[in-house]
């Protein structure tokens, strides 16, 4: 019998709970939420077995889950360090940030205890156990960090989440916070700030933003994001998030710059390089990408000592992925390079050390 412990039961905690429920009935799950009607909610819909206080029974779990604001969790990383848990247990995180996260996780480490960092793509501006759906991530990418832990305990959380039916991708903290901060926190950060902006500029107006169509809802639907949750990462991304705000205010001063002069070819300019990204978006991903795949061992650090081998090299990765990991097994880990100059060197590089793989 498989128990899974949530701290954290709103939006993401309780749409992973329910995809696990769905695929897995037969596993147990435990819940602990300071919100009131939080555990009362989820254990008359059915997929709670029982709700908790705090770390109640922790020690009980196969997994533990936690899916509370990002400073919330590195507490609780902590706070677990000191705790009796079951031998075995795997500990991971929903948390929109992950270098953090993965610093605080140390203490766990130190303990033997496994952690693998998460971060299902995936979510909406509405908060709460009320929000939450069991096909909430459907397609959706789902990042995996691990600090210390094989790949076959990385398939097995991964089967755990079947019913999610997300696309899983590993990648390191680091790589993984650059990421977000520009597709992630900075269009929240722009969100809030337009409509910070329009509430002040239409002070004086009766219907104000109220007149609005669809371009300024469209832009600033997640600005009615949880300000709590939204608090906790820009202080935990705070560099990255910093330095990718600047980028950001330095093209809106070149636009501005353009209007100022009436340059019409920059400003035509600004606006087709956008709409042709924009409308790649959802385009199948094309070439180049040039994959390497290698048989990767079942140990702890196998894949930290890929990475750390490749960045030593100064050879960049676009992609990294675990594919079919059997307990006991190698994992094959596909590594995706931009360039054929990096695809080559990176074999140079490996195939001394590794068994790498012909795939079609
Ligand atoms: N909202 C999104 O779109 C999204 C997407 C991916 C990841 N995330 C991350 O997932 C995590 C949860 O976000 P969410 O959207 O589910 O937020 P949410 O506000 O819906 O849920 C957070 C839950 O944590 C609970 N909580 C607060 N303090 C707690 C504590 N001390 N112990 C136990 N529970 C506590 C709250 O009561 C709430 O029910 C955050 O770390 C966030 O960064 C959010
Ligand atoms: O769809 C939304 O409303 C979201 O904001 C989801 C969203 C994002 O796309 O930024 C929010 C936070 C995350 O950590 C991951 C996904």
């Amino acid at each position: 019998m498989t128990t899974v412990f949530f701290k954290g039961l709103g939006l993401i905690g309780s749409s992973l709970a329910q995809a696990i429920k769905l695929a897995h009935p037969d596993v147990i799950i435990l819940a602990s939420d300071p919100a009131p009607a939080t555990i009362p909610y989820a254990r008359q819909q059915g997929w709670l077995d029982a709700g908790v206080s705090e770390f109640e029974r922790v020690a009980e779990a196969d997994f533990i889950f936690l899916a509370s604001p990002v400073d919330q969790i590195v507490a609780d990383l902590k706070t677990l360090a000191t705790r009796p848990l079951k031998p075995g247990v795997i500990v991971t995180d929903v948390g929109s940030t992950k270098q953090a996260i993965l610093t605080a996780a140390a203490a766990l480490a130190d303990q033997k205890i496994t952690f693998i960092g998460g971060h299902p793509m995936a979510g909406s501006h509405k908060s709460g156990v009320t929000a939450g759906r069991p096909d909430l991530f459907e397609n959706a990418f789902y990042f995996q960090v691990p600090l210390n832990a094989t790949a076959a305990q990385q398939a097995h959380l991964q089967a755990l989440l079947s019913g999610a039916k997300v696309k899983w991708l590993t990648v390191t903290a680091a790589t993984h916070d650059a990421i977000v901060a520009q597709i992630s926190h900075l269009p929240h950060i722009i969100a809030a700030a337009l409509v910070n902006q329009t509430k002040e500029r239409f002070a004086d107006q009766p219907l104000g933003m109220r007149l609005a169509a669809g371009g300024f809802k469209s832009v600033t639907r997640i600005a009615a994001a949880d300000p709590t949750m939204w608090t906790a990462i820009l202080l935990a991304n705070a560099p990255v998030i910093r330095r990718q705000l600047a980028d950001y205010i330095a093209h809106l001063q070149t636009l501005d710059q353009a209007i100022a002069t009436q340059e019409a070819a920059a400003i035509h300019r600004f606006f087709a390089q956008a709409k042709h990204s924009r409308d790649q978006l959802n385009a199948p991903v094309k070439a180049p990408f040039y994959d390497l795949f290698l048989n990767l061992p079942d140990q702890v650090g196998a894949l930290t000592a890929v990475t750390g081998k490749l960045a030593t090299a100064g050879i960049s990765i676009t992609n990294i992925q675990l594919l079919e990991v059997r307990e006991d097994i190698n994992g094959i880990l596909q590594l995706t390079f931009s360039t054929a100059a990096a695809h080559q060197a990176a074999q140079a590089l490996l195939a001394t050390e590794y068994e790498l793989i012909e795939r079609g």
